[in-house]
């Protein structure tokens, strides 16, 4: 693999190409495979390092994976876990969060779990403290340690009564995956409703869960004694979907992304139509193209589910680079990722950061020293640059930039794109971009 990307920009990106499983989802059903009694089936799988990851720590737990190589599918056995015992992952979890997840699997499987140091894109300080919360309060026990955090349960898991003090995802996955099997019924108040959250509840049924999902951010989830496997087709990217279509406006572009679904991207497509993109929708995908002539400006903040997506904001903010006028964006769910502006700026983009709550209502960021508002002056022609990629979104809105500019620019770095967008050039070459891998 290599880590710079040569471009010739200056042209429209024009074609099809296809997304598939979720990256948000693959890796926590591959997760849940570690609840399994039995073999699980996992169809969908994208070929990006998260995949990887997951499977390298899965394996270390004893389970046996098969994949076929190009059709995107996973078998995976869990049923040799118990005999490899491995509780402490002395590695680092690479460049992945999901290792938190592997908690209440690892402690209802085998007593004992341990946290080794996460990785995940540096947007924000992302605690987990709600994670710890949360598995303290099923009957864990954390004791810190010089190389991470081990977790024992000396009493079994209890069901819990939890109120989140934020929808956040990843907390919300924790209690859904320790919650399953834990003694008795666990409610679950303020949880995240991503589509993705969805999904993997909908494969822990396909176990043997019983969850159900009620109105105003509430899940109850009845612990069961025994989960079996399951058949699942991962729910389609929606954030690499939102990606493209971000490409195909900063371009001048036309991309049919196959795979791509309305129901889950429904926020997304709003925004789309608003700043003046037209897409189209039929049963295998979305075409997104830019109809000619001049795109609006824009006020929107990122939100967790059913708001727009935090992920899909750093491509919409180069895309936003080519509207007419003021546009303003609030990042309310991370408080660092607006720092990738840094170099559209050097490329020619008119972009400024503030510290306050701009254009919505007040976030959680507002009162601290944190640059998570951007106003957005268009259209700028952007210029040739050289760039290195700061994080997953940040690289894939470089890599837009770059094809948006005049000239020849180069993006250092592109290794970490591979964590959530599969055959990235041959996608690139299927849209008639002009890059060089040097
Ligand atoms: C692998 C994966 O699925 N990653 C997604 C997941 O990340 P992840 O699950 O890490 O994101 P969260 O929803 O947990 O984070 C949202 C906010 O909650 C805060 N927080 C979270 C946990 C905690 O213990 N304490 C705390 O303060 C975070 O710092 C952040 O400000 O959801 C995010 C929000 O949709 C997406 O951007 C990521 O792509
Ligand atoms: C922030 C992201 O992912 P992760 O939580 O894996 O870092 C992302 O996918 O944009």
């Amino acid at each position: 693999m290599t880590s710079s990307l040569v471009v010739d920009g200056g042209s429209p990106l024009v074609g099809d190409i296809e997304v598939r499983g979720a990256k948000n989802l693959v890796s926590k059903a591959m997760v849940a495979v570690m609840l399994a009694e039995e073999r699980c089936r996992l169809r969908g799988v994208p070929e990006i390092s998260d995949v990887q990851i997951v499977s390298g720590l899965l394996e270390l737990h004893g389970v046996v994976i098969d994949s076929t190589d190009r059709d995107g599918e996973l078998v995976l056995d869990p049923t040799n876990v118990e005999q490899a015992h491995i509780a402490d992952i002395d590695t680092h979890a690479g460049s992945s969060r999901v290792p938190v997840l592997l908690c209440g699997p690892l402690l209802h499987r085998l007593g004992e779990a341990f946290i080794p140091d996460l990785g995940g894109c540096r947007i924000g300080e992302r605690p987990i403290n709600y994670h710890l919360d949360v598995l303290r309060t099923f009957g864990a026990v954390v004791e810190k340690r010089q190389d991470g955090l081990r977790l024992t349960a000396p009493n079994g898991l209890h069901a819990a009564d939890i109120h989140l003090p934020y929808p956040s995802v990843g907390a919300t996955e924790q209690v859904l995956l320790t919650a399953v099997r834990a003694i008795g019924r666990t409610t679950l108040r303020g949880a995240a409703i991503e589509p993705e959250i969805m999904d993997l509840i909908a494969i822990l049924q396909k176990m043997g869960a019983i969850i159900s999902v009620q109105t105003d951010r509430v899940i109850l989830i009845e612990g069961v004694d025994r989960l079996g496997g399951f058949d699942h087709l991962a729910i389609p990217d929606r954030i690499e979907a939102g990606s493209w279509a971000c490409a195909a406006l900063a371009t001048r572009g036309d991309i049919y992304v196959r795979g791509a679904q309305q129901l889950p991207m429904m926020p997304f497509l709003n925004v789309f139509r608003r700043i003046g993109g037209k897409f189209e929708i039929d049963d295998d995908g979305i075409r997104f193209w830019h109809p000619g002539g001049t795109l609006n400006s824009i006020a929107i903040e990122t939100d967790v589910h059913p708001g727009f997506m935090t992920d899909w904001q750093q491509p919409l903010v180069v895309a936003l680079t080519q509207t007419a006028g003021l546009s303003i964006v609030h990042e309310t769910v991370y408080e660092n990722r607006l720092g990738f502006t840094d170099a559209l700026v050097d490329a020619g983009a008119h972009i400024q950061t503030f510290r306050e709550c701009l254009g919505g209502s007040p976030c959680r960021f507002g009162r601290a020293n944190y640059q998570h508002s951007a106003v957005i002056s268009g259209p700028t022609p952007l210029q040739a640059a050289e760039i290195t990629v700061p994080d997953l979104r940040g690289g894939f809105s470089y890599v837009i930039a770059a094809l948006a500019a005049q000239g020849r620019s180069t993006v250092h770095g592109i290794d970490l794109i591979h964590r959530g967008y599969e055959r990235f050039s041959e996608k690139l070459d299927n849209l008639g971009a002009v890059y060089k891998l040097p």
